[in-house]
């Protein structure tokens, strides 16, 4: 089922928690709601839901209006951060409850409903435990049963408000395996919160970054962190270096370095910041282009797979985040103190008078060469 949000604000008091949000979430698809704390992905997600009303605009499912339509008239799974399972009944009863409290006339029969919670169980690789009580589960499985209690009605869609919030680290990273596998083999329209980016990257299809209320940008994980809207979006998204600089007559200066930006054609000088990402500092011990800048290296941080290096530029005295891999670290035999050159390979510039946000480049070497020798 696809869902059209269409200017849809939410206020608590004077406190506008959703602003203005449109979103068109395809059929089948796994969308990522994701933003800071206190940026409305909850209450969004509850209006899709039907638990909250909107002050304003309009909730279509498959272009049907359920704007005003009761919560169990909408047909939509639901689970919750802190898997909200009954701790009295066991896990086949709390899997077949919404099917078993159904009327009558609509309820499945007993064997039915067996079948299917023992389908459900299998689906989410937990048959052998329907006996157990939730106390006697890890959080990641109890988490699974949460899923499929909420399956168990066969909702239209899967709304998830931080599913995986409240584990650790690699439980986190096994469920988020397990819940794409399961879309795929669903094909279930699934929209879910979170405020980790790498949750959001890795899982979904398609992320609608959020912030104050407002969706900054929506796009693909490759879109939203490789071509992404504003400096909001670029900075939620990973760790960043930031420059203070100037740009005129298609040039960008960050302190000693100079990127071509095409598109600034104007004569008036305006201030500009730079944004690089860490990954994108290429370090040497020799300067690699004109453009490379002199740095001191502060600290060495290691990462596991990566090393980062904390620097302080020379030319502007501003603190310089690289990472490198292991084997060019290896490769730079560095120190603490050390001066090494960094290159700034991939810059986005923020001109906030006209509040443009774009990418600038290395000028060709060749007019780097002339440059340097003259
Ligand atoms: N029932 C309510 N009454 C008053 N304010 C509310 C209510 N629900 C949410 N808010 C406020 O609306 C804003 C958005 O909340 P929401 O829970 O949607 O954010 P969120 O992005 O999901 O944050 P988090 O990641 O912390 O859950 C917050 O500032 C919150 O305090």
């Amino acid at each position: 089922m696809s869902i059209q949000v269409v200017n849809i604000t939410k206020s608590y008091g004077s406190f506008t928690a959703v602003n203005d949000v449109s979103l068109e979430i395809p059929e089948g698809k796994l969308v990522a709601l994701l933003g800071p704390s206190g940026s409305g992905k909850t209450t969004l997600l509850r209006l899709i839901a039907g638990l909250e009303s909107p002050d304003r605009g309009q909730i279509y499912f498959n272009g049907e209006d359920n704007t005003h339509r009761d919560v169990r008239e909408r047909r939509v799974g639901f689970v919750f951060q802190h898997y909200a399972l009954f701790r009295h009944m066991t896990i086949f009863d709390n899997v077949a409850f919404g099917l078993t409290v159904r009327p009558r006339k609509v309820r499945p029969t007993k064997e039915e409903i067996r079948e299917r919670v023992h389908d459900l169980l299998k689906l989410v690789q937990l048959d052998g435990l329907a006996h157990r009580y939730p106390s006697q589960l890890s959080g990641g499985q109890r988490q699974r049963v949460a899923l499929a209690r909420a399956l168990a009605v066969e909702p239209k869609f899967l709304l998830l408000d931080e599913p995986f919030g409240a584990l650790d680290a690699k439980v986190r990273q096994e469920l988020r395996r397990w819940l794409r596998r399961l879309h795929e083999k669903l094909k279930l329209t699934i929209v879910f919160v979170t405020h980790d980016q790498e949750e959001a990257l890795e899982l979904a299809d398609s992320v609608v970054v959020m912030n104050e209320g407002r969706v900054e940008q929506t796009g693909s994980p490759q879109e939203v962190y490789h071509r992404p809207a504003n400096p909001f979006v670029y900075g939620f998204l990973g760790r960043v270096n930031l420059f203070q600089g100037r740009i005129r007559g298609g040039k960008v200066t960050l302190g000693d370095a100079e990127f071509a930006a095409e598109w600034a054609d104007q004569t008036e000088e305006l201030p500009a910041v730079g944004y690089v990402r860490p990954h994108d500092v290429e370090l040497s011990r020799t300067p690699q282009h004109a453009q490379s800048l002199a740095a001191e290296v502060r600290h060495i941080y290691a990462l596991g797979s990566l090393m980062r290096l904390e620097l302080k530029r020379l030319d502007t005295q501003e603190t310089l985040e690289a990472e490198v891999s292991l084997q060019h670290f290896a490769e730079l035999n560095v120190q603490t103190g050390d001066t090494l050159y960094a290159t700034l390979r991939n810059v986005y510039v923020y001109v906030e008078p006209e509040n443009r946000f774009v990418q600038a480049a290395l000028p060709a070497a060749s007019a780097l060469a002339l440059r340097a020798n003259g």
